[in-house]
């Protein structure tokens, strides 16, 4: 058993999460701002979204310089129930002025496969680097991330930084996603996982070795940071982190 390389925070309840996150995703953008006059941050869909809404209040934020882009998104039209993009434009977007070009949405009107390739390539005409600033993501009840799931063939896709896969277990079956090719090269991520579905999965996110783990705890950042936000219910399992650094 090795322990995973992350900055653990256990917070009360979700609100209080809700509060650390939106300051944490605050402080990255300053330093982004300040080191390269931009931020680019990654949103995945589920429960996340709605723990960005309290950014929506901030007046300390230019909106200009950001550019937002999907950890995975179902492959559904940006008006569809389904779509992340829709669900973060709810609690977020309508609420904020982020120039619409500097979000970078699917294309549902080619198949699948195009989708994911325009994706790459429109992401990387944007940010030619692809080292977001921030990624946020999130971890299903049987360990997956992104579209990243346990026993999936795309676990082991080296080739493109995002990938269509068609057989998501988790509906709508098709998506893109980000992979580990992507995701090492961020400069830091946090991922947000509350609920107590969720104890096993973080167990072995956080202490399983990299062969035994989840798709969630294989997410190991090159050079970056990362950072697990948790609700008291999903950290139920993991031992006393009272010694935990804070993540700043
Ligand atoms: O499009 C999606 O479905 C997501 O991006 C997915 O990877 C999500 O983050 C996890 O399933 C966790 O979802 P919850 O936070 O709702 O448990």
């Amino acid at each position: 058993m090795t322990d995973c390389p992350a900055l653990v925070q256990v917070f009360d309840d979700n609100v209080e999460l809700g509060k650390r996150l939106c300051s944490f995703v605050k402080d990255r953008y300053d330093e982004a701002v300040e080191s390269r006059g931009k931020f680019h941050i990654a949103v995945s869909g589920g429960s996340l979204p709605k723990f960005l809404k309290g950014l929506s209040k901030r007046e300390d934020i230019d909106w200009t310089k950001w550019w937002v882009y999907f950890c995975d998104e179902r492959y559904v039209p940006n008006d569809d129930p389904d779509s992340n993009y829709g669900a973060l434009k709810e609690v977020l977007l309508n609420e904020i002025s982020i120039p619409d070009p500097q979000i970078l949405k699917i294309n549902s009107s080619i198949p699948v496969e195009e989708a994911a390739r325009e994706y790459e390539d429109k992401m990387r005409e944007l940010l030619p680097s692809m080292d977001l600033d921030l990624a946020l993501c999130g971890m299903g009840p049987d360990g997956h991330t992104c579209s990243l799931f346990p026993g999936h063939p795309l676990l082991a896709e080296e080739a493109v930084d995002i990938a269509p896969i068609s057989d998501s277990p988790k509906p709508p079956p098709q998506r893109i996603t980000m992979t580990y090719k992507l995701l090492r090269k961020c400069h830091q991520v946090v991922f947000v996982v509350t609920g107590e579905s969720k104890v096993p999965m973080v167990v072995s996110s956080l202490h399983d070795d990299l062969d035994k783990t989840t798709p969630a705890g294989r997410v190991r950042p090159e050079s970056g940071k990362l950072f697990w936000f948790l609700d008291s219910k999903a950290a139920a399992g993991l031992p006393d982190r009272s010694d935990t650094p804070s993540a700043n």
